[in-house]
């Protein structure tokens, strides 16, 4: 349904296809009046998102969203998380309504559809005619005339046609479609898992991001940085993201007469390195990325926390450190990956993801791991962690390029974290840490402990 078929170019059988409800022809401009701004936000920047030009948390904070009342930026983050977070279970409900249900719809009617029928079965407070009419206009305006009776007929039944049953048992391939995920991800991980944790995964991944209750509550002090705090502000972050830095932090061994050497290797955006800087105290931390432009964006951010201070910058392949830079006590390769643990927050990725990508993501993180296993000093330790629920990019890069490497039980580490809730002892499995959206209340993270 995403790809314009080569046949595709003049549909006509839609022109023939339009009914008389669907109103008079409108001029371009009319059409364009007719939609609201939200809802023309939310067009724009899913039109991006599904041409690969653009992520849709950057686009959404962005230069189309600033100029947006903030009830309108709402509703245009709503439609744009929503449509993507559920565009699979979308397209298949669309499809039931199709003359031809394999045909491929061009983009901006397929869009129109998805758009109206998000709003239709998701939104409670919105009036269907506004989901249909602005739809129709959006696929007109989206360049695709032709189509707005049938757009209009579509939405129409999905409107009124009642929801369709759930199975008393559903196969994994089946809830997957019902929750807008790809059948191949959630076969796996009902395989690696079991089936109850995947459907968990799979309605977790179809809501805001929950916030777990992993940490204590912050204390006033902690949370505004209030002066005299004895630590600082804490970095806004998941706090499955918080824990794998807390480890690490926790990982870090004790050194004399000298400071603590740190080095993040993959630390873009940034949030991990916060945490490094809030809790070592005094450590020489070094922080590099290979974007450049996401270092820039690190550094700004960095320079609001008074503790990061002294953190060091640098850009560059973590596989290419330069000799001279030395040997680091504390090793964290957060190592970029598919990022099948954050469906929630970038529901894109589903969409885009294919199972071949997974050994790519899998050769390159081995690179990583053991490029900065050689930078370890004796005694020195490398947590290595991602944001994937898929093996390839876990467990199976860390027996590949482990080598020598001693693993560390992280249940010893955690309990030196602090703020840790009793529950979060449950999050260590064989020795790692794994976390899984919707079991245990934050996004997934993998997380070993490596020591030479
Ligand atoms: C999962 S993100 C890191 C998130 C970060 N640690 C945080 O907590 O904010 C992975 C990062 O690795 C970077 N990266 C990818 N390949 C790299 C390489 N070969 N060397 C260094 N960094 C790399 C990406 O640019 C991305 O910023």
């Amino acid at each position: 349904m995403s790809e314009r078929s080569k046949t595709d170019k003049a549909p006509k059988k839609f022109v023939k296809a339009r009914p008389a409800q669907a109103g008079p022809t409108l001029g371009m401009k009319q059409a364009q009046a007719k939609i609201t701004p939200a809802r023309r936000v939310a067009y724009e920047i899913l039109t991006l998102v599904g041409e690969g030009k653009g992520h849709s948390d950057e686009l959404l904070h962005g230069v189309r969203t600033d100029a947006l009342s903030p009830e309108d930026r709402n509703l245009a983050t709503a439609l744009v998380m929503g449509v993507l977070r559920w565009q699979i279970a979308l397209d298949a409900r669309v499809r039931m309504y199709l003359a031809r249900p394999d045909e491929n719809l061009p983009e901006p009617v397929a869009l129109a559809l998805r758009l109206g029928a998000f709003q239709l079965l998701h939104m409670d407070r919105i009036p269907a005619h506004a989901a249909l009419s602005e739809s129709v206009e959006m696929c007109r305006v989206g360049g695709a005339p032709y189509a707005t009776g049938m757009v209009n007929a579509i939405l129409r039944k999905v409107a009124s046609a009642a929801a369709p049953g759930k199975k008393l048992f559903e196969t994994p391939a089946a809830f997957a479609e019902r929750l807008g995920h790809p059948a191949w991800l959630v076969e796996r991980w009902a395989k690696n898992y079991g089936r109850d944790a995947a459907l968990k995964i799979c309605e977790a991944d179809q809501a805001e991001p929950a916030s777990g209750g992993l940490f204590a509550a912050l204390t006033d002090d902690e949370a505004n940085g209030a002066a005299g705090a004895a630590g600082g502000r804490m970095p806004q972050m998941d706090e499955g993201s918080r824990l794998v830095a807390e480890l690490a932090a926790a990982a870090a061994p004790a050194v004399e007469g000298r400071k603590l050497r740190v080095w993040d290797c993959c630390a873009a955006p940034g949030g991990k390195t916060l945490m490094l800087a809030l809790r070592l105290a005094g450590a020489d931390i070094f922080a590099t990325d290979v974007s450049g432009k996401r270092m820039d964006q690190m550094e700004a951010r960095m320079r609001r926390y008074g503790y990061a201070s002294e953190v060091r910058y640098g850009v560059g392949d973590a596989a290419q450190l330069p000799e001279d830079e030395g040997l680091f006590d504390l090793i964290l390769c957060d190592a970029p990956c598919s990022g099948t643990g954050t469906l929630a927050r970038n529901p894109e990725i589903r969409l885009r993801l294919q199972p071949e990508e997974l050994a790519r993501q899998s050769a390159r993180q081995r690179g990583l791991l053991a490029a900065g296993l050689k930078r370890l000093a004796p005694g020195g330790r490398l947590v290595y962690s991602t944001c994937s629920l898929e093996p390839e990019e876990n467990e199976v890069v860390v027996s590949a390029a482990a080598g020598a490497a001693v693993r560390v039980p992280v249940a010893e580490l955690m309990k030196r974290v602090p703020g840790l809730t009793p529950e979060a002892a449950g999050l260590v499995r064989e020795g790692v840490l794994r976390t899984l959206p919707g079991v245990d209340g934050c996004d997934g993270f993998y997380a070993v402990v490596l020591e030479r």
